[in-house]
């Protein structure tokens, strides 16, 4: 048997900032070849998370691995296992984007890296841009570079953090074609976003945080398919039956929206509505998406 390990292990992860915790006994793993979300409100814990992902903030306990390699006792191994898009854009203002590119690149001690550097302008939109000054690039030109450069060394797993944070949609819609294609080529994806629908689109499984803790760890369409949101809108030739009144959410221009436990409810509305001669005019089911899932749950109540 081949031995594989996880792309990425979170043991028991705690970190304290005075009196704040801000993981609080945090543990998943991540497999190679996953593209896994991880979400939470702002606070949640989720850049501390990927600090001591990269080796740069240590766990109070607790361990992590990034292919195998302790980030702590095996520090080179992990970090050359790892390419970080940090959420903030770091660079040295008087290198130009070439020059940053073949910094990193000495950083993990890769001295012939140009075909790959080369490939990453181009395949990122940056290739006219390679002489430019960091410093003369736009927002949307840096975080391209920043994913660049997270990238030089081919890291089997690539970290995310708010990629698209500030992004307009067209380099949106790039960037993620071009993650995609990673992770159709095997690299392992975490992301971190506040846009849930990009979660949703893009990931297998979502973890999600609150407070430093891990409230759901699930496959994507699990947690949509546990997710008590099932709405029903409906257009009535007359009003709603009384009997039907406790299921009432809302009205929405002139629909009535009733909650359903699950879709199986439906017919019993329907045979309500026959009995109280009431016609259906339309008819509207309004299925879970990520957003109503998290909100829920950081909410406190379960999906
Ligand atoms: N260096 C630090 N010193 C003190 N407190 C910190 C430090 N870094 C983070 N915190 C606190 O730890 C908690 C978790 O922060 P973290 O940045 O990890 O959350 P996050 O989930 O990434 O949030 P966001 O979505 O806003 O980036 C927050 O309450 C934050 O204020």
């Amino acid at each position: 048997m081949v031995f594989m390990s996880h792309a990425i292990e979170i043991e028991a992860v705690s970190k304290r900032y005075g009196q704040l915790q801000a993981l609080d006994r945090v543990s998943f793993a991540v497999e190679p070849g996953e593209f896994f979300a991880l979400l939470g409100p702002n606070g949640a814990g989720k850049t501390t998370l990927i600090s001591a992902l990269a080796g740069l903030a240590r766990p109070d306990s607790g361990s992590i691995r990034v292919m195998g390699h302790d980030v702590v006792r095996d520090f080179r191994d992990a970090r050359r296992a790892l390419g970080v898009v940090p959420q903030e854009l770091v660079f040295d203002p008087f290198l130009s984007v070439r020059e940053t590119l073949r910094f990193q690149s000495g950083y993990f001690g890769l001295a012939r890296n140009e075909a790959w550097i080369d490939e990453l302008l181009f395949k990122l939109g940056l290739a006219d841009k390679a002489d430019s000054n960091m410093r003369a690039l736009s927002g949307g030109m840096k975080r391209r570079v920043m994913v660049a450069q997270a990238l030089v060394h081919r890291p089997p797993v690539v970290v995310l953090d708010e990629p698209t944070a500030g992004v307009d949609v067209e380099l949106r819609q790039s960037l993620w074609t071009f993650v995609q294609e990673l992770n159709r080529a095997g690299t392992t994806i975490v992301l971190t976003t506040h846009y849930l629908e990009e979660a949703e689109a893009l990931c297998g499984r979502i973890a999600m945080l609150k407070k430093g803790r891990l409230l759901a760890l699930e496959n994507k369409d699990k947690l949509l398919a546990h997710s008590a949101r099932r709405e029903v809108a409906v257009k009535l030739s007359g009003p709603l039956p009384d009997s039907l009144s406790p299921r009432k959410l809302r009205d929405d221009d002139g629909r009535a929206v009733l909650q359903l436990a699950d879709l199986s409810e439906l017919e019993g509305v329907l045979a309500e509505l026959r009995l109280a001669g009431v016609e259906v005019r339309e008819l509207n089911v309004v299925e879970a998406d990520l957003e109503s899932v998290f909100v829920k749950m950081m909410n406190g109540g379960a999906a």
